[in-house]
């Protein structure tokens, strides 16, 4: 453990992701025998999706119609653009399990009943979560600078304290998108972060040191009862481990 995290460093991005995707179907059959469902938030990039396609090829082993699927963010597109996370999440898994599309939950798309207006895409997702959402496992990458889900340091979406926010001018393309915020992130059961490569290492290692979450927004995603980050070597080379 370091600083109340467990860290988890694999050789590789495929190890990684196989594992986490064996840990994240256990985590929903133990919600299901729990409470009689799950309660899962995806996120975007090439680790998250690597996972949910790991995720498919085992994908039998829980049963679908009771996991509610929410999304930690998403890039402000018209419904169906290949850059949507969405679009990348049903492709690598949620087209291709038996889910109850009335539990699958994305944020509206740039061309949806709310329009181009993000902030109206904020506010209803907010309003779908309700003031305290029972998330059980909450999964983000880490961008190389310590952003996580839509989060930038310093940036109007650190400060907030809103459930669901819109962000503009992103530094990761597109520029506009919707993301829950640290605090709403930190309503989860488990907290996730999963990131691979050397380009990360500087700020994973940041985040596991205690750097404020301003500065490395990676280091506020924290869960209730566990958080988890699942690294390579690569992204852990400067983690202090006890
Ligand atoms: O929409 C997105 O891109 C994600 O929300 C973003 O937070 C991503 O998870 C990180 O940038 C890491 O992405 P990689 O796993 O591709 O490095």
């Amino acid at each position: 453990m370091t600083g109340g995290n467990e860290v988890v460093v694999f050789p590789d991005a495929k190890d990684l992701a196989a594992t986490v995707a064996t840990r994240l179907l256990s985590a929903v059959a133990a919600a299901q025998a729990a409470k009689g469902s799950a309660s899962l938030v995806l996120t975007g990039g090439r680790t998250g999706i690597a996972v949910l396609e790991a995720v498919r090829t085992a994908a039998s082993a829980v049963d679908w119609s009771t996991v509610d699927i929410y999304w930690g963010d998403e890039r402000f597109l018209p419904a169906g653009n290949p850059e949507r996370n969405e679009t990348q999440a049903r492709a690598a898994l949620l087209d291709h399990v038996p889910v109850d599309q009335t539990r699958v939950h994305p944020m509206a798309p740039s061309d949806g009943r709310f329009g181009d207006d993000p902030d109206a895409a904020a506010a209803a997702y907010a309003e779908l979560l309700g003031g305290s959402p029972e998330f059980d496992v909450l999964l983000v990458g880490v961008g190389e600078e310590g952003h996580t889900l839509s989060v930038f340091p310093d940036s109007p979406a650190v400060h907030s304290t809103d459930v669901v926010v819109a962000v503009r001018d992103c530094p990761k393309p597109p520029p506009t998108r919707v993301s829950l915020t640290l605090s709403t992130a930190r309503s989860a059961s488990q907290v996730w972060l999963m990131t691979t490569g050397a380009a990360k290492a500087e700020a994973v290692g940041k985040a596991l040191a205690g750097v404020s979450e301003v500065e490395i927004p990676a280091a506020g995603a924290r869960g209730r009862d566990a958080t988890v980050w699942f690294l390579d070597e690569e992204a852990a080379a400067e983690v202090k481990r006890d």
